[in-house]
């Protein structure tokens, strides 16, 4: 496989800069393995990304939560993604299930998002995942793949993309998907690109689970074949976060 363990944090709408300070501390101090062995990349809100850039150590790097999906303008209170780029900010979050649930961002949109962004040069976390509806239904493998082709629909070089599933059931409710739950909507993903992309892109990309990771259950779930990381909400903004990451080794 060889694909390089990925860790992101993703502290959503959290923090202030005393709070944003003791986090990138805790960060700067941690033994973790080297950056060869697990990329680690944290997503402050907006207003706290050149301040986190600026304090953290250099094999870290970070992300935005979300860009605008096209060329900058008259878009009142959006980030573009050449503002983002223009401040070296290497990463971005692109439809997480809480901007597709509260502000309706559809798979269209979501795809189009991440196609300009990686044309603007931007790595992207792209964030799939089925409600609980969805699951209990048993569409969970229809779902995902719907919203994996809206984005290979836009998609023509997978290089700088990192597939994130991240079940709504599991996000911030402490019910964490079972390793083997999460590995069997991995395996189903990886054969959809199999399948609709290629090989060699299914073979490279890495599938990382989010939804209430936390240093207890990382380990077993960093286990699995096609869990090739994590999208860590409320666990990055602890100690715990520097557990996760050594989840990798
Ligand atoms: O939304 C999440 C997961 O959040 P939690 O870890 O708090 O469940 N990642 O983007």
């Amino acid at each position: 496989m060889g694909r390089k363990f990925f860790v992101g944090g993703n502290w959503k709408c959290n923090g202030t800069t005393e709070e944003v300070k003791k986090i990138v501390t805790i960060l700067n101090e941690a033994k973790v393995p080297g950056e060869d062995v697990v990329e680690v990349v944290v997503s402050p809100p907006f207003v706290f990304l050149p301040f986190v850039k600026g304090l953290l150590r250099p094999d870290f790097h970070v992300s935005a939560q979300n860009c605008w999906v096209r060329k900058g303008g008259a878009y009142t209170g959006e980030v573009s993604a050449e503002m983002l780029v223009n401040l070296g900010i290497p990463w971005v979050i692109l439809g997480h299930s809480e901007r597709r649930q509260l502000l309706q961002e559809s798979n269209e949109l979501v795809g189009d998002k991440v196609a300009y962004a990686l044309s603007q040069g931007l790595k992207v976390i792209a964030c799939i995942g089925e409600t609980l509806e969805q699951r209990e239904a048993g569409i969970t493998a229809a779902v995902v793949a719907e919203q994996t082709k809206a984005i290979a629909a836009k998609v023509s070089n997978w290089d700088n993309v990192v597939l994130a599933y991240e079940p709504v059931w599991a996000i911030g409710t402490g019910k964490v998907a079972t390793p083997a739950q999460a590995q069997e909507v991995h395996a189903d993903l990886r054969k959809w690109l199999h399948d609709n992309v290629n090989a060699g892109v299914a073979g490279s990309v890495r599938i990382i689970y989010g939804g209430s990771v936390n240093g207890g259950n990382a380990k077993e779930l960093a286990a699995q074949t096609d869990v090739d990381g994590f999208l860590v909400g409320g666990a990055s903004l602890k100690p715990e976060f520097v557990d996760i990451i050594n989840a990798a080794t």
